[in-house]
């Protein structure tokens, strides 16, 4: 029998609900294989980060290798990448596999404000690993910080997203999780302030860009809502979907996951992967 196979590359997050751990469970629960290759450990819960401890660069490449000498994977995800050095060590191994279906969610900081990804490695990211990739998910303020160009509006999203598309050479959805302009807007996306009711990524790829438009849900449980769409796009393609069709999956298990209205922690609490899943009665 076979199942579709899913690696994730990113760091841990001892509390289950971002990086590694919730890329797991996602991945699980559209039924793929799961494997892991960690860059990081972090030490965080849902109220924020206190620590970070890189792996040693040599570390990562001897999983990356354990890994793909064995078990090839039908999609790659790439989450946290912590620093110059081990994006470097991204590069040279998925080049040397030719890694297929890279999705590269360039996570740089927490939602809790701490930095995740060094400063000195922007510029390897952006001209090494992200032309790698077959899709990056970056949220506005990512996007901001790579292509320098600020986001306000509808309209400065369509702008960015063709920037970095033209800076990568790869597809890119621009999400909009942090969007605090209304979506509502007219469609060549006019600035209005106003409270966002719903939530809008943009899917830039080579044939022109798609809307994405999902209901904005009211909660504070939030945390990994990033790690969690860019395991299930790359869940998705390991299964043979097209882009357009993974990014509308994986976007209704997000929003499920978010509706499920899980509510775990004294802070930013996860979501629900396992919605879909039966529990034992
Ligand atoms: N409250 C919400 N309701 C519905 N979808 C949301 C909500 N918050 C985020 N999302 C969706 O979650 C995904 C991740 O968004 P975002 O928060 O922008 O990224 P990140 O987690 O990387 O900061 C996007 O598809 C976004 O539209
Ligand atoms: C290991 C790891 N990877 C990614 C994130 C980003 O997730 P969020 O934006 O929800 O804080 C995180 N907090 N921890």
């Amino acid at each position: 029998m076979k199942r579709p196979v899913v690696l994730t590359i990113a760091g841990s997050d001892p509390s289950g609900g971002a990086g590694i751990q919730a890329d797991l469970k996602t991945i699980t629960a559209f039924g793929c294989y799961g494997m892991s290759v960690i860059t990081a450990v972090t030490v965080q819960n849902t109220m924020g980060v206190t620590g970070v401890e890189a792996m040693a660069p040599d570390l990562v490449a001897a999983q990356l290798d354990a890994v793909f000498s064995d078990i090839r994977p039908n999609a790659v995800k790439i989450g946290m990448a912590v620093c110059r050095e081990t994006i470097e060590v991204l590069i040279e191994k998925l080049t040397e596999y030719r890694a297929e279906h890279i999705v590269l969610d360039p996570v740089m900081i927490s939602t809790s404000g701490r930095r995740l990804l060094s400063k000195d490695a922007v510029d390897t990211l952006i001209h090494g690993l992200l032309p790698l990739a077959g899709l990056s998910t970056p949220n506005l303020p990512e996007c901001e910080a790579l292509t320098g160009q600020p986001i306000r509006s509808r309209e400065d999203m369509i702008l960015a997203s063709l920037m970095l598309h033209r800076q990568t050479k790869q597809p890119v959805l621009l999400k909009g999780g942090h969007m605090t302009f209304s979506p509502q807007d007219s469609p060549e996306g006019s600035f209005r302030e106003a409270a966002p009711v719903d939530c809008s990524d943009l899917l830039r790829t080579p044939d022109g860009v798609r809307w994405y438009r999902t209901p904005l849900i009211q909660t504070t449980n939030s945390h990994g809502t990033g790690c969690t769409l860019s395991s299930a796009i790359a869940s998705c393609l390991a299964g043979g979907l097209s882009l357009p069709d993974a990014v509308a999956e994986a976007k209704t298990y997000l929003s499920g996951a978010l509706a499920a209205g899980l509510d775990l922690g004294k802070g930013n609490g996860p979501l629900d992967h396992c919605f879909r899943i039966k529990p034992l009665s």
